[in-house]
């Protein structure tokens, strides 16, 4: 699976962020053809962005375009923009399995011959949207991730957005749970104050704590705390060793239950252990033979 801890948007009219936004180390950049940009500037933007994926490199940043939502200008931007390669497109305000069979056909439609398969991420910023998380998680195998987006989604609730959150807890458990149920990743609403580090690392170790396993990100600034947010520490990969470690020494005495300090280690805690592990390899904290 790729490593998505930050996904980094930035506006399609901004020619000076799209030259730039590769060299933030995000995981992924999402070049925005949607909200950031004034309906009149649409069709501009749209070629600026074709022209950033052909000749901006982002490096290993995952390039992800947000395309307008299906009944505005979305045909026209995947017409231009799926056969300019980018990895994956995240759309608006999907609400339902319709929704991503249509864009996942339109896609299909527009792919050139030999072209990796391009990802969807389905952003869920309705009330509705909410509602059909599960289903619209498991509608496509493009699917590759969910995304919630809070400001949308509380305004369409009528509901006071506060910076502790808890008008949206239980939209992000349920966008957590039904993207683990099809097994696929969830990516956390952005923290729109880009200058309240200590805000952000706070919404971010709550976002983690859930299952989020990345959020979006609006500036540049936030990328090295909200990774260093989901980077697994060192203390978290020595306990996931010797949680292994131990799992295995009772494996081998036949047993499924082991103990580490006194605490239980079984197949759950194991599972979460190997999970650590993982993603401290893709990290490269740690080499392939520790784990
Ligand atoms: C937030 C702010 C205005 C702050 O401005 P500031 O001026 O304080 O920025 P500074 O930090 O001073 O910039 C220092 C240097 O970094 C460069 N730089 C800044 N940001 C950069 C960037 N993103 N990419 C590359 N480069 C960047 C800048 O160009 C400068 O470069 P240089 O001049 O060379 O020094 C600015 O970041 C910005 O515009 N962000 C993108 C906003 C955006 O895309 N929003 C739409 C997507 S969210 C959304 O839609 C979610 C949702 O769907 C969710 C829902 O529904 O809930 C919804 O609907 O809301
Ligand atoms: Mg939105």
């Amino acid at each position: 699976m790729e490593l998505r801890r930050t996904m980094l948007f930035m506006p399609g009219n901004n020619p000076g962020m799209l030259q730039n936004g590769g060299i933030f180390g995000a995981d992924a950049v999402i070049l925005d053809l949607e909200d950031a940009v004034a309906p009149g500037e649409k069709d501009a933007a749209r070629l600026l962005v074709a022209h950033a994926l052909g000749n901006v490199d982002y490096g290993p940043s995952e390039k992800v375009i947000r395309i307008n939502p299906l009944e505005t200008f979305a045909l026209e931007d995947i017409k231009m923009i799926v056969p300019c390669r980018p990895d994956a497109l995240l759309v608006p305000k999907v609400e339902s399995v319709q929704d991503i069979q249509k864009v996942a056909a339109l896609i299909a439609a527009s792919e050139t011959p030999g072209q990796k398969p391009v990802g969807i991420v389905a952003l869920l910023e309705t009330p509705r949207g909410i509602a059909e998380a599960y289903p619209i998680a498991q509608a496509d195998k493009r699917v590759v991730a969910l995304a919630l987006g809070a400001e949308d989604y509380t305004a369409g609730l009528g509901a006071k957005r506060t910076k502790e959150g808890s008008e949206i807890f239980t939209a992000r458990t349920i966008v957590v749970n039904s993207a683990a149920a099809a097994g696929i990743q969830a990516i956390d609403t952005p923290y729109t104050d880009a200058s309240d580090r200590a805000g952000l690392i706070q919404d971010t170790e709550f976002a983690k704590q859930l299952g989020f396993k990345g959020k979006l990100a609006i500036n540049p600034r936030q990328i090295d705390d909200i990774h260093s947010v989901f980077n697994p520490t060192e203390q978290e990969i020595a306990w996931a060793e010797r949680v292994i470690k131990a799992i295995r020494r009772a494996e081998a005495e036949g047993s499924g239950v082991a103990s580490l300090d006194g605490k239980m280690v079984d197949a759950p805690i194991a599972n979460r252990a190997e999970r650590i592990l993982h993603l401290a390899r893709l990290l490269g904290m740690i080499e392939e033979a520790k784990g």
